[in-house]
Formats: C-alpha cells, sequence, structure tokens
C-alpha cells in the first residue's frame, strides 16, 4: 500500500481517540499532536503540517458534533476532510475525449518516467483504448528497448530510432505515423537526462510547440519528498496543461511529504505510482486515498449513509405523539426495520462507522444481521390486524406465524419481546428523552 507508514501512524491517532472514554481539549490536542508528528515523519513541510493541524484542533474544538454522530466520529470526520483537503480535495481524472489524444510526458532521469508511461499506456488499454507510444528520447538508446520490452507482451506498439538525434522530430514523426493508424491515445516519452529542471522543461517546450499535446504530465518521484514542491511549480508554471505522476509512493518514507508538496502548488495529480509492476499505477483520488491513508473503510460512503441514517431515524413529530400515548405497534417497528434494510447489509453499516468497525466483535455484527433478516421474514407472516395490534398474537396465532415464516415459536416470541420491551420504554417517557432514545433503538434495540 502507498505511504504504509504514515498510514499506520495516523491510524493509531485515530483509535487512540476512538478508544478513548472522553473526548475533551486535552484528547483533542493529544490526537492533533499525534498527527503532527506522523505527517512530518512522512516529510511533510512543516509549515504546510502546522497550518493543517491548527485547522483540525480548531474545528474539533469549536465545531459542534451534527445530530446523529458522536463527538469522536465528528472528530475523524474532520480529520479526514481535512487532510483531502490538503491533498487536492477533488479527483481529477485524465480525461480522453478527442481521438487521438496525445499526451507528453516529462520527468527527470531516474523519476520512474518510463516505467511510468507504460504503465499509463496499460492503464488505458484496459480502459479499451487503443494505445501508441513514443520514445523521442536521444539521449539514452536504451529508454526505447526499455520501454518495448515493457509494452510488448500486452501488444502495445512503440515508435522510436534509437539512432536518430533530433527529438522534436522523432516525437512528430510518432506522432504522424499512429494518426495514421487511427489510435485513440499517443502517448509520446521524452528524455529523462537533463541537468536540472530548466533543461527538462525547455525540452517540454520544444517537443509541445511541435505536437501540441493534450496534455503534459511530469513525472515526479515520490522519493524526493517535499523537494518536488519547487519541480512541481516550475513545470505548473511552464505548461497550462500540465497534470502530475508521483511515483516510488509504496514503501516510499517521503511519500506523504510529496504528495502534498505537488498538492500544495495547486497542479492536479492523476496518477500514484505504487509498485514496480505494469498494474502498479493508480488514478489518484484524495478522497478515496485518505479513507484508505486512515485504514477506516469507505469514509465517503460512511458520510452519505449517516446523513441517510439521521434522516431515518428523524422520528416525525406524530410518531412521537403515538409513542408518547403507547400506540407504537409493530408495524412502526416493521417500518424502522425497513429503513435500516434499505441501507445495505448491516455489518458494512457498522464497519464504515469510525471506532466503531474496530471494536466490533465480529460474531455481534452476524447476529445483528441474521436477527434483523429474521425479524422481517416473521412479520412477513403476520397478518395486517397482527402487525397493527401486536396484543392479539396468542398462542396459536404464534405458532401459524413460526410454521408460516419458516421460524420457530421461541424466535415469534423473541421478536413480541422486542416489541414489548420498545413499548414499555417509549411509554411515559418525555419527548426529550424519547427522540434520544429513538436514536439508540435504531442501533442498539435490536440486539446489535
Ligand atoms: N517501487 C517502485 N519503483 C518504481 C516505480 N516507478 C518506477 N520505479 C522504478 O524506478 C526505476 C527507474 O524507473 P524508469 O522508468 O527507468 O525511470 P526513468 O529513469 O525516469 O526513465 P528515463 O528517464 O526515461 O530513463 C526502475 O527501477 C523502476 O522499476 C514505483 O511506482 N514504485
Amino acid at each position: 500500500m502507498a505511504l504504509e507508514k504514515l498510514g499506520k501512524a495516523l491510524n493509531s491517532a485515530l483509535k487512540k481517540l476512538a478508544r478513548s472514554s472522553t473526548v475533551d481539549e486535552a484528547t483533542i490536542k493529544e490526537v492533533v499532536r499525534d498527527i503532527q508528528r506522523a505527517l512530518i515523519q512522512a516529510d511533510v513541510n512543516v509549515r504546510l503540517v502546522l497550518q493543517l493541524t491548527k485547522t483540525i484542533e480548531k474545528r474539533a474544538l469549536e465545531e459542534k458534533a451534527p445530530a446523529g454522530a458522536s463527538k469522536k466520529e465528528h472528530i475523524i470526520q474532520i480529520v479526514y476532510e481535512e487532510l483531502t483537503k490538503f491533498l487536492g480535495k477533488e479527483a481529477r481524472p485524465l480525461e480522453i475525449r478527442e481521438k487521438p489524444t496525445v499526451l507528453l510526458t516529462v520527468g527527470i532521469q531516474g523519476s520512474g518516467k518510463t516505467t511510468s508511461v507504460a504503465k499509463l499506456a496499460r492503464h488505458l488499454q484496459k480502459r479499451g483504448y487503443k494505445v501508441g507510444l513514443v520514445c523521442s528520447d536521444t539521449w539514452r538508446p536504451g529508454a526505447y528497448y526499455q520501454l518495448k520490452q515493457l509494452v510488448e507482451p500486452f501488444g502495445i506498439e512503440v515508435f522510436g530510432d534509437p539512432n536518430e538525434k533530433d527529438a522534436v522530430r522523432l516525437a512528430r514523426e510518432g506522432v504522424e505515423y499512429f494518426k495514421n493508424k487511427g489510435v485513440d491515445v499517443i502517448i509520446v516519452d521524452s528524455a529523462g537526462r537533463h541537468k536540472d529542471e530548466s533543461g527538462l522543461i525547455e525540452e517540454m517546450k520544444q517537443i509541445s510547440e511541435a505536437i501540441k499535446p493534450h496534455e503534459v504530465i511530469l513525472v515526479i518521484d515520490g522519493t524526493i519528498g517535499q523537494q518536488a514542491y519547487n519541480q512541481a511549480l516550475a513545470f505548473k508554471e511552464a505548461t497550462p496543461i500540465g497534470s502530475i505522476i508521483v511515483t516510488k509512493l509504496d514503501g516510499s518514507a517521503k511519500g506523504g511529504g510529496a504528495l502534498s508538496a505537488v498538492a500544495a502548488t495547486g497542479a492536479p495529480i492523476k496518477f500514484i505510482g505504487v509498485g514496480e509492476r505494469i498494474d502498479d499505477l493508480e488514478p489518484f483520488d484524495p478522497k478515496r486515498f485518505v479513507s484508505r491513508l486512515l485504514g477506516m473503510g469507505d469514509i465517503e460512503g460512511l458520510l452519505q449513509k449517516l446523513e441517510e441514517l439521521q434522516k431515518e431515524r428523524e422520528f416525525k413529530e406524530e410518531d412521537v405523539e403515538k409513542f408518547l400515548k403507547g400506540k407504537f405497534n409493530l408495524k412502526d417497528m416493521y417500518a424502522q426495520l425497513e429503513a435500516m434494510g434499505k441501507m445495505g447489509p448491516l455489518k458494512q453499516i457498522l464497519q464504515m462507522i469510525p471506532g466503531l468497525g474496530y471494536s466490533l466483535p465480529e460474531d455481534a455484527v452476524k447476529v445483528g444481521e441474521e436477527k434483523l433478516n429474521r425479524y422481517r421474514v416473521i412479520m412477513d407472516s403476520m397478518t395486517e390486524e397482527e402487525l397493527e395490534h401486536p396484543e392479539i398474537i396468542n398462542y396459536s396465532r404464534i405458532k401459524r406465524i413460526a410454521r408460516g415464516s419458516g421460524t420457530s415459536v421461541k424466535e415469534v416470541r423473541e421478536l413480541l419481546n422486542q416489541y414489548n420491551q420498545m413499548k414499555k420504554m417509549f411509554k411515559g417517557m418525555d419527548k426529550r428523552k424519547l427522540s434520544k432514545m429513538a436514536k439508540k433503538f435504531n442501533f442498539g434495540g435490536l440486539g446489535i
């Protein structure tokens, strides 16, 4: 996984939060300090770290958790949101709009450029595009053979001439060649042997002028950490159509520094390299990346589901009245269960709740999910009258319901007990307490 070490450190900071019994100022400050330490160790620029953690701390201390979410959940949400913003906020996918779309890749020698070109070609091929590669590296004859070797197994053609000395001419001829072949995407790989960024950018300008690419992609070595800032900035200023691939994020201790430094320039990171194999290239999406980094499953999904859950949890005024008068029936309970069912497998929901996913024993989740299903099956075998007036369900009805639903008398009784308990609790409660309890019941009252 990319940035494994940073992920682990951030994850343990949040785990500590999830485990703490209270969430006060001292807890928040400790979490923030842990996050600071983790980021600085990943070579993220200290000034950026301080800015980021100050925002997290301020929000965590000042903002109130939205209804239905705990303070812990809210803090995790804040950390997630701020880290996402830190890495560019939105995904900026590579778009293939025209046929052919011409891409030019540049990058300093050793950055992983040639490998990334092969990976990108394969990535696009897997998405159904026919891709042609042009090697315009006139400095290193081996580059052509290296590229060929990488993509040959996939039937991707490489245009090049190891004896040609004019990079601009090679690039132009290569693009013409593939245009005539009707490919969807042409990727032109330029030379990496430049003494510095200015040489690199100069060649990029010349080739750009000749082939008019739709996009220029800079490949940056993720192991250089925050030094990536200057490279990305110089590049961003030189081309209005630039995007970036940050390589070697697998196992690099400084990858977090490189990613955040590039993001700080505002240049879009479109892919990250996460290994030496041809498939080790991932489209970069800050949201998904941060969710995975924090090791908390799909947090985006969680936020959405929390929102839905909250809507479902909101008891209508008339419902509250009804419950207060003790008129809560099985149908009402059924509606609650159905609302839960709509939101997908319970286990999945529970796992997405930061903090809970860690502590939840597998058995508890299984029982909850199974029980919910059984309740539903049992209620499907009840008549309308029984659902509305459960008090009429006597022993012979229980036997019939058990038979009809393929369950047992014991299970039908269990459901009725659950109902009676809920009803008893609703009765005689004040409004405020009731809505609080209702929220709890959606998760806690069903034997989960
Ligand atoms: N672990 C890891 N290694 C990578 C990644 N990308 C590239 N590499 C390795 O980095 C080394 C240099 O990669 P090349 O593709 O030859 O890069 P380059 O030197 O920029 O290419 P040119 O400038 O064209 O010569 C190779 O050993 C690659 O296997 C990555 O994402 N992860």
